[in-house]
Order: C-alpha cells, then sequence, then structure tokens
C-alpha cells in the first residue's frame, strides 16, 4: 500500500472533457507512482452524456459517488443539442449546478497568472500583463443561478437573493487568502444599481475589520472588466457574486493566453471538485487539440486540497516546463504538432522521471507507454 489513499471520483461529462479528464488522471497516476499513494479513481456520468443513459443529468449514483470520495474531478459538460433548444426541459447544465449545491460548494477559486513565456501569445500588451497573479473568488451557490425563476409566454425572470451568511463565508476564505498573498481584495458588485451588491458591500465592510492587515477596494463591474485587461496587476484577490465571477474569469483567461490555462477549485461544506474553467468546446470534440493544462492544473489544486503540496508544486512546476519547451495545443502555438494527449503524456512523462524529457514527439509516445 502507498504512504497515502485517497478516492477520486472522476466526472470526464461532454465534448472535451473527457479528453481533458483523461490527461489530469494520467498526471495523477504519475504522481501516485512517484510519491508511492493510491489514488483510486471512480468514474460516473454528468451532463448530457447522463441525460442520454439514464434520463439525469445528475444520477443518484453520481452524487454518492462524488459524497464518497476524497475529491471529485470535473472535465466539462454540455451539448449543442441543448445549448441550441431553449425549450429544453432537462439541461446538462442542471447537472453541474445540482451537483455544486448539493455538496455545499459554495466558493469557486479561479486562479489566473500570465506566464512570461506565453505573454507574446496573449491577444494583450505583453507589458501591460507581465507578472498577472490574480485569485478571483467567485461565490457558487446563490445568486441569479439558484434565485426563485418563472415564465409565461411573454414575460421571464431570473431573481438574485444573497443571504448575509452566503456572502460572509465566501468574503472570509477570500479575506484568508488575500492576507497569505498580497494583502489587497477586490470586492466586484453593482452596488450603484443592485440591492444585492449593497447587501455584498454592507456584509465586507463589516468582516474587513477581522482582517485590518488586508487593504479593501470596491469597483462596479463594469467598471472591473476593462480594469481586469487595462491593468490585471493592481488585483490581487477579488471577491464577487456568481454570475460576475463566472463572466470575469472568461474575461481574465484572456491575459494568461487561453482559456485552456485556467483552473479551478470549487469547496465548501464536504468534499470539494476541481474543474477547468472552461466548457465543453464541442467544435474541438475528437480532433486532439484541446488544451489538457486547466484540466492538470486543476488536479494540481486537487492534491493542494488533499494536503500534498509538494506533488502538486511538482505538477505546477512540470506544466510550467511543458510552457517553457513549447510543448502547447495549437490555440497557444499554431504551428504545434502535438495533441491534447502528447501535451498531457508530456507532463506526466517529466513527472514521473524527475527529468524534463526532450521536446521530441517520439520521447512523448514513448512516454504514453510507460504510464498506460
Ligand atoms: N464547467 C463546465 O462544464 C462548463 C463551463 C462553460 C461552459 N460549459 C458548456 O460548454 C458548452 C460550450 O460552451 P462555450 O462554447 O460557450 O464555452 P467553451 O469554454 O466550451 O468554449 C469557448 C471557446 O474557448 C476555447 N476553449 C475552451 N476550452 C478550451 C481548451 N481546453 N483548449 C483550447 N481552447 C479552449 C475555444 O476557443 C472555444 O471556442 C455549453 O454547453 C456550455 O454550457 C460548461
Ligand atoms: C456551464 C455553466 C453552468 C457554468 C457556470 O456558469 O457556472 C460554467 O460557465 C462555469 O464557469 O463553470
Ligand atoms: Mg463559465
Amino acid at each position: 500500500m502507498g504512504v497515502l489513499e485517497k478516492k477520486i471520483a472522476v466526472l470526464p461529462g461532454d465534448g472535451i472533457g473527457p479528453e481533458v479528464c483523461n490527461e489530469a488522471v494520467k498526471v495523477l497516476k504519475a504522481v501516485a507512482e512517484k510519491y508511492n499513494h493510491t489514488f483510486r479513481f471512480s468514474y460516473a456520468l454528468m451532463g448530457a452524456c447522463a441525460i442520454d443513459e439514464t434520463g439525469s443529468p445528475l444520477p443518484p449514483e453520481t452524487l454518492e459517488a462524488c459524497q464518497e470520495a476524497d475529491a471529485v474531478l470535473l472535465g466539462a459538460i454540455g451539448d449543442p443539442k441543448y445549448d441550441q433548444n431553449p425549450h429544453a426541459k432537462v439541461r446538462p447544465e442542471q447537472g453541474l449546478l445540482g451537483l455544486r449545491k448539493a455538496l455545499g460548494l459554495y466558493a469557486n477559486l479561479r486562479p489566473v497568472v500570465a506566464y512570461e513565456k506565453l505573454l507574446e501569445h496573449s491577444p494583450l500588451k505583453p507589458e501591460r500583463i507581465a507578472g498577472t497573479d490574480i485569485l478571483i473568488f467567485r461565490e457558487l451557490t446563490g445568486g441569479t443561478y439558484f434565485g426563485e425563476k418563472g415564465r409565461t409566454a411573454d414575460t421571464a425572470f431570473d431573481t438574485c437573493t444573497y443571504s448575509r451568511e452566503e456572502v460572509a463565508r465566501v468574503a472570509h476564505l477570500a479575506f484568508k487568502a488575500a492576507a497569505s498573498r498580497h494583502g489587497i481584495l477586490t470586492l466586484v458588485d453593482k452596488a450603484n444599481v443592485l440591492e444585492t451588491s449593497r447587501l455584498w458591500r454592507e456584509v465586507v465592510q463589516e468582516i474587513a475589520k477581522q482582517y485590518p492587515k488586508v487593504e479593501v477596494a470596491y469597483l462596479f463591474v463594469d467598471n472591473a472588466a476593462m480594469q481586469l485587461i487595462l491593468n490585471p496587476r493592481q488585483f490581487d484577490v477579488i471577491l464577487t457574486e456568481n454570475m460576475f465571477g463566472d463572466i470575469l474569469s472568461d474575461e481574465a483567461s484572456v491575459i494568461g493566453g487561453s482559456i485552456g490555462l485556467l483552473p479551478s477549485a470549487s469547496i465548501g461544506d464536504g468534499v470539494a471538485l476541481f474543474e477547468p474553467i472552461h466548457g465543453s468546446f464541442p467544435q474541438a470534440k475528437g480532433k486532439g487539440i484541446a488544451n489538457p493544462m486547466a484540466a492538470i492544473l486543476s488536479a494540481a489544486m486537487l492534491l493542494d486540497y488533499l494536503n500534498l503540496a509538494e506533488e502538486a508544486k511538482c505538477v505546477r512546476e512540470v506544466v510550467q516546463k511543458a510552457i517553457n519547451s513549447n510543448i502547447l495545443t495549437q490555440e497557444l502555438n499554431k504551428k504545434s504538432p502535438y495533441t491534447t494527449e502528447q501535451v498531457g503524456s508530456f507532463i506526466a512523462y517529466t513527472i514521473l522521471e524527475g527529468v524534463e524529457v526532450a521536446p521530441h514527439k517520439n520521447n512523448i509516445e514513448i512516454g504514453l507507454s510507460t504510464i498506460i
């Protein structure tokens, strides 16, 4: 038996979800082998694939598998047949939202960094984005996503509701993170218009008194959207509500050069869930062009959550090596010959061997055969 034994529920999902998830699992297997741990993976259905198979986007056995696990790894969910049909009553996204709610995952952490080597790949000016290191805290189980909804033939509504407690619990996590980083927390809201945003400000101002070393800044979301790409280095920790966090984090991914690089951790009352911030990118399904790094970096966040800090650091360092060696998928380098699988294998193999393999296609294929 290994040093540590952990159960990881894997929900590959739809579109490119299974492809990027495979690479993250491959990396976790390499970590287990290198550090002599035992990771037991249990696979379950969620999203469109679960609807096809069972009629439900979140079958009870999937929820059980997650509740029994030490951590959950998710690829992505979503399918054009639902995206293009506003009348569909059952939708893949209900599975994801239902799971977040059922597991009490109220805080979604989305780190955004500008990798030195990728500055030239961002559409933004390198001198503006170099050195960016932001941690977004997105509230994940409240707001418009979960408020009362309704529909008549000619009207529709989605209500946004937040309680003091819902704001306070995620705010405390964000303040603690800011205190351990650069000491700046920016609350992003729309307090000039929304009642919920005014509650957020009130609660955050109250909680700020408990964190005297953290400087608090306030920005309206429209201005924040602009500041994020004009001067991202002004941000350390961003705290915001559910929908603003969803939108701002996709926008922030442009700083790093690709949404295929952005991982996330969803934490709360019990087991935590780790997933890339991107979706199922259905146009890329089966083509081997999806970047697996967001999923692999989500696996690194999972390792941190399991208190395997050294292992998590090793994964991040090897991802950095892959970037430095130009082992990239095509959205970051048009001429790159590497597929999703080869990028994942390079990372897994380098972790296992402890040395950087020459960035050569054959080595990557040899690496693949030693891990699987
Ligand atoms: N957490 C999730 O599972 C999640 C998140 C977002 C969207 N979705 C779902 O995914 C489906 C598609 O949504 P969408 O097209 O708006 O968003 P998306 O994130 O799937 O894709 C948007 C664009 O981002 C890029 N991209 C995404 N992932 C990439 C990767 N790994 N490597 C390289 N480039 C990547 C592509 O250019 C793509 O066109 C929808 O059904 C949506 O509901 C799911
Ligand atoms: C698929 C969708 C429900 C989801 C969200 O809006 O939370 C996604 O965009 C995300 O960012 O994880
Ligand atoms: Mg999103």
